[in-house]
């Protein structure tokens, strides 16, 4: 399927800049690692050639993308593909070894150590799938922690951890200690550690992949209602098409620590860019991520134009009883042009499958 009309980006037209900006960023793992980006000759071998050529392995290379405020971006791909270190080099938790980092305008990879404490303090915030919650403090002391590192009094502390705490869901829990929380509660303390701070960015690196799948449910609803509610700009990794699918506004998907393709859930369904992509997001039900743009046709002359009117960025799945249950085929309708039309055919050939009608 080709993409329709231009497809608005999610940053397209942003009014604020870029919260993160990457641009050509390497990380290599092996000796004299910074030869690697620089030497056009071994940037062009595979991450196998390349190991066994100079004994160095790329974990991220050739890396771009804008964050925009407030977006949830998601970075997926395979075990190995370099998703981790693509995150950890964002907050300088791994040192990249070649390219630009920005952070609201500042080149992170030009900062001293105390200018990356305080953002690490101030800014940044991450979560992990291992909670690393303190066992012998109470939720609200492991929720304060931060807090209390960044030298906040003991009351002002406490009383910031226990909104937060409230906010994730655990008002109660504040004086359990983590032993006596489930999986998914103790991520909540993980995320309650994360807000604490009032950071700019939440990193979340796989956070759910040890929980149980009705937990983990659980877990990305919350995320989903905290970022509702908070706006925070996120990044999250996961190897879970349906979680970055649920969570992303954009959805980054790395291989073999290149970036692939970067889009909104429909761009990759509706447009996979290779095979790596087309076999990630073959499983998933188009009628659920396509909207109304990538399946309407043009309008023929012979087509009734007095029929119901809906958005192109409709869910096809939130369209179907609408188009069926019309004599008239339904027009897609943008400030008031007509962008197409979407008929029983076109809704029929994206249930039916992805094979057919294309
Ligand atoms: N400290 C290190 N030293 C050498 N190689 C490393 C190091 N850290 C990561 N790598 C390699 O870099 C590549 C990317 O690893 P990374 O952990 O970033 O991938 P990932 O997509 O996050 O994988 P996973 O989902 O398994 O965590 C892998 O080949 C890995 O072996």
């Amino acid at each position: 399927m080709t993409a329709p009309e231009a497809v608005p980006s999610t940053t397209a037209g942003a009014p604020d800049s870029p919260v993160i900006s990457v641009r050509n960023l390497w990380k290599v793992f092996g000796p004299k690692a910074a030869s690697i980006p620089a030497s056009p000759e071994l940037c062009e071998l595979s991450r196998r050639e390349l190991v066994e050529r100079t004994g160095c392995t790329a974990a991220v290379r050739e890396v771009d993308f804008d964050v925009a405020p407030g977006e949830v971006f998601v970075v997926m791909g395979l075990s190995g593909s370099g998703k981790s270190t693509l995150v950890r080099c964002l907050t300088r938790l791994v040192e990249p070894t070649a390219g630009q980092v920005l952070f609201e305008g500042e080149d992170i990879l030009a900062c001293d150590e105390k200018r990356l404490r305080e953002l690490r303090r101030r800014k940044f915030s991450m979560v992990f799938q291992h909670f690393g919650l303190l066992p012998h403090r109470s939720v609200l002391d492991n929720v304060a922690y931060g807090l209390e590192i960044g030298g906040m009094s003991r009351a002002e502390r406490r009383r910031r951890a226990g909104e937060v705490t409230e906010l994730v869901g655990l008002s109660g829990y504040e004086n359990h200690h983590p032993d006596q929380l489930s999986g998914g509660m103790q991520q909540r303390v993980g995320l309650a550690r994360a807000l604490a701070g009032d950071p700019d960015v939440l990193f979340f690196d796989e956070p759910f992949s040890a929980l149980d799948p009705l937990i983990r449910r659980d877990m990305q609803e919350e995320v989903i209602r905290l970022h509702h509610e908070v706006g925070k700009t996120m990044v999250f990794i996961t190897h879970d098409l349906s979680e970055a699918l649920k969570l992303g506004d954009r959805i980054l998907i790395m291989r073999d620590g290149r970036p692939v393709q970067c889009g909104t859930g429909d761009e990759l369904v509706g447009a996979p860019v290779d095979d790596y992509v087309r076999d990630f997001v073959r499983e998933v039900p188009r009628s659920h991520v396509l909207t109304l743009r990538w399946i309407m046709r043009e309008v023929r002359p012979d087509d009734a134009l007095d029929g119901p009117e809906l958005g192109p960025d409709v869910v096809v799945r939130e369209a179907i009883r609408a188009v069926l249950s019309s004599d008239r085929p339904v027009k897609v309708v943008r400030d008031g042009q007509l962008l197409g039309i979407v008929d029983d055919a076109e809704i029929l050939a994206v249930v039916a499958g992805p094979d057919e009608g294309h």
